[in-house]
């Protein structure tokens, strides 16, 4: 009998366990078979292939045809982990427009649940999405769909202002009806402090090890880009010497709390 299906219910509940919550992206279905394996609670087929599978210098031009194509690959692949699909640039810019993206991404994709990035300005279309039975995961603090805006792909939150801002978008997404939250490059503390104080379970990425769960790009924390990850990514592949050891070591890292370490920390 397959086990049952993580929902985000499931993270919830490990939240309150304490249980990390252990996510890495995944672009098709021959990882999503392996990441499965591995024990990854979570498959996050995330924009960023748009960098890492297709060679764009952004995640701006990947479209909503892109994202379908790769859930698809994912999800016919994974049985029991939660697939989340990152809903393209532009794609949620009105509420309509998220309600047809969401149509597309859990119907032909196979998604069990939508991320978009942005704050406060959201809430209406995360309660809309919600209403009609769309899991959403927010997106915090970097933003790489808005790096044109940003000027480059820098920590966020590391001023007074700007993590109540983080704060305060991140309580409005909560009470709009969001299930998971994804933060990106901020400060372990706050991170820690907003893992704290909500009730979603809080993903981080570059934001400390204070967070309900980890999550990196694939490529990244297998060495496939050498010289092109963050800082605040690992090289799991150097580190175990197999794919399947990579993916291994990373889960167990991550529920023992030992990544991201100092020196995954910037802030
Ligand atoms: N391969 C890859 N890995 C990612 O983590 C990733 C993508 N692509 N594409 C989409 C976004 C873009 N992201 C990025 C990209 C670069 C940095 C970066 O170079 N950060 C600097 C820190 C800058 C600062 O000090 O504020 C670093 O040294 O890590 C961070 C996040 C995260 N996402
Ligand atoms: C880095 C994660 C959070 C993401 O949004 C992506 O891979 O597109
Ligand atoms: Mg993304």
């Amino acid at each position: 009998m397959p086990a049952e299906r993580i929902t985000s219910t499931t993270l919830a509940a490990m939240k309150r366990r304490r249980d990390a919550i252990a996510c890495l992206t995944c672009y098709d279905a021959a990882f999503a078979g392996l990441l499965e394996s591995a024990g990854l609670e979570v498959l996050l087929v995330g924009d960023s292939l748009g960098m890492v599978l297709q060679g764009q210098p952004t995640t701006v031009p990947v479209k909503l045809e892109h994202m379908v194509y790769h859930s698809a690959c994912v999800s016919r692949a994974a049985a029991r982990s939660l697939v989340i699909a990152d809903m393209p640039f532009l794609s949620y810019a009105t509420a309509d427009r998220a309600l047809a993206a969401a149509e597309r991404l859990m119907g032909d994709g196979g998604a069990a649940m939508v991320k978009l990035e942005g704050g406060g300005e959201l809430a209406q279309t995360v309660a809309r999405l919600t209403r009609f039975g769309v899991p959403v995961c927010a997106h915090l603090g970097l933003l790489p769909q808005s790096v044109h805006r940003l000027g480059g792909y820098r920590y966020q939150g590391r001023d007074d202002a700007g993590a109540a801002r983080i704060r305060a978008d991140a309580l409005a997404l909560q009470d709009a009806g969001a299930s998971l939250l994804v933060l990106e490059c901020v400060p372990a503390a706050l991170a820690q402090a907003l893992a704290g104080e909500l009730d979603m379970p809080v993903i981080g990425i570059g934001a400390g090890s204070g967070c309900d769960g980890q999550v990196l790009v694939l490529h990244d924390m297998l060495g496939l880009l050498p010289g092109r990850s963050p800082t605040f990514s690992k090289d799991f592949a150097a580190a175990y010497g197999s794919v399947a050891a990579a993916l291994a070591g990373y889960v167990a890292e991550v529920k023992e709390r030992s990544f991201p370490g100092p020196g995954h920390t910037l802030y």
